[in-house]
């Protein structure tokens, strides 16, 4: 069954239903000339797509730059290396930025051009469309796979990959970086005592007290069960040791719903040392926490 568009279209001149169909696209279609010294327009732009921006597509037919003076900061840059790098190589324009709306919304545009030659200058005709949504989406689903469920700190998954980042860096510049590894002690006996969901807000609680301790950007992550690492760049080890005793003191005096006294941990750390691989780190972390488990639990030990 056709639909109505379709009917009206056979009833019109096939210009006119084109031109109709056209505004009606979820996006928008359009010629953009750039002349040899650089001046840019949109000779041709339709789409409902265009009424987004509240700029006049006839103004944008004699000047791009209300339209490229909605971009977002950084996009800007962006977006004319770009443009330049499709003019010059002759090869199709594709790429993603965000424009401004008319009521200060902004908006994610996926951009998809062809290039072509005309009088010294290039001519390029594409399509934009909103890609808000999928890039909400996919934000949203980034966060979910960084995240640990029970706390909301970052997971393991977010642990290694900020590891290696900083790693880098320190490797890099020789800055400072320190890694923490905690642990609950005695939590099955917390559990067996006072319960499973007990137990959980009792990780939730200590959650809260490692971020509270720790300045932005450092990274707090639990790595499952009763066990956290706390990632702390520019922090040489002996910084490192100060906050992790004043954790280890403030999480043994805090009252988790018990009675203060019942929950405690022991900490392991360690310093990056220049070209020290992720796994090398780790293990140093982890072997002191077991020395500071095995040297009696609620204490702090550092590697050798
Ligand atoms: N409530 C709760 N318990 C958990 C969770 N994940 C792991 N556990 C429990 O944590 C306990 C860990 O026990 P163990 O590995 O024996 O360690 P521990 O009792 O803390 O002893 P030490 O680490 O040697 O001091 C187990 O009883 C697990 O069931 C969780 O998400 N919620």
């Amino acid at each position: 069954m056709p639909s109505n568009d379709v009917l009206a279209g056979g009833e019109m001149p096939q210009s006119r239903w084109i031109l109709d169909l056209t505004e009606q696209l979820p996006g928008v279609i359009f010629q953009l000339h750039r002349a040899p010294d650089g001046h840019m327009h949109f000779p041709y732009l339709a789409g409902s797509g265009t009424r987004l921006t509240g700029i006049d597509r006839h103004d944008l037919a004699r000047d791009a730059l209300p339209a490229l003076e909605r971009l977002a900061e950084p996009d800007y840059p962006r977006l004319m290396a770009a443009i330049e790098r499709s003019a010059r190589s002759a090869t199709p324009l594709a790429t993603t930025f965000r424009l401004r709306l008319a009521d200060d919304e902004t908006c994610w545009i996926a951009l998809r051009a062809q290039p072509r030659r005309v009088d010294g200058g290039t001519l390029w005709v594409g399509l934009m469309i909103d890609i808000s949504e999928q890039m909400a989406e996919e934000e949203r689903l980034r966060r979910l796979s960084d995240t640990d469920d029970l706390t909301g700190l970052a997971n393991r998954r977010m642990l290694m990959k900020r590891l290696d980042e900083e790693i880098s860096l320190s490797n890099r510049h020789g800055l400072p970086l320190s890694l923490m590894m905690l642990d609950l002690d005695h939590f099955k006996a917390i559990n067996d005592t006072w319960g499973h969901l007990q137990g959980d807000q009792v990780l939730r609680d200590l959650a809260g007290l490692c971020q509270q301790s720790l300045r932005e950007e450092d990274l707090v992550a639990r790595l499952g069960g009763e066990e956290f690492a706390m990632l702390l760049p520019l922090t040489p080890e002996r910084h490192c040791r100060q906050l992790a005793e004043r954790l280890c003191q403030s999480i043994s005096a805090h009252d988790f719903g018990f009675g203060p006294g019942h929950v405690t941990v022991s900490i392991g750390i360690t310093e990056h040392r220049i070209g020290d691989a992720r796994d090398i780190l780790i293990q140093r972390a982890d072997d002191s926490l077991y020395a500071a488990k095995h040297g009696g639990r609620n204490r702090v030990m550092a590697s050798d």
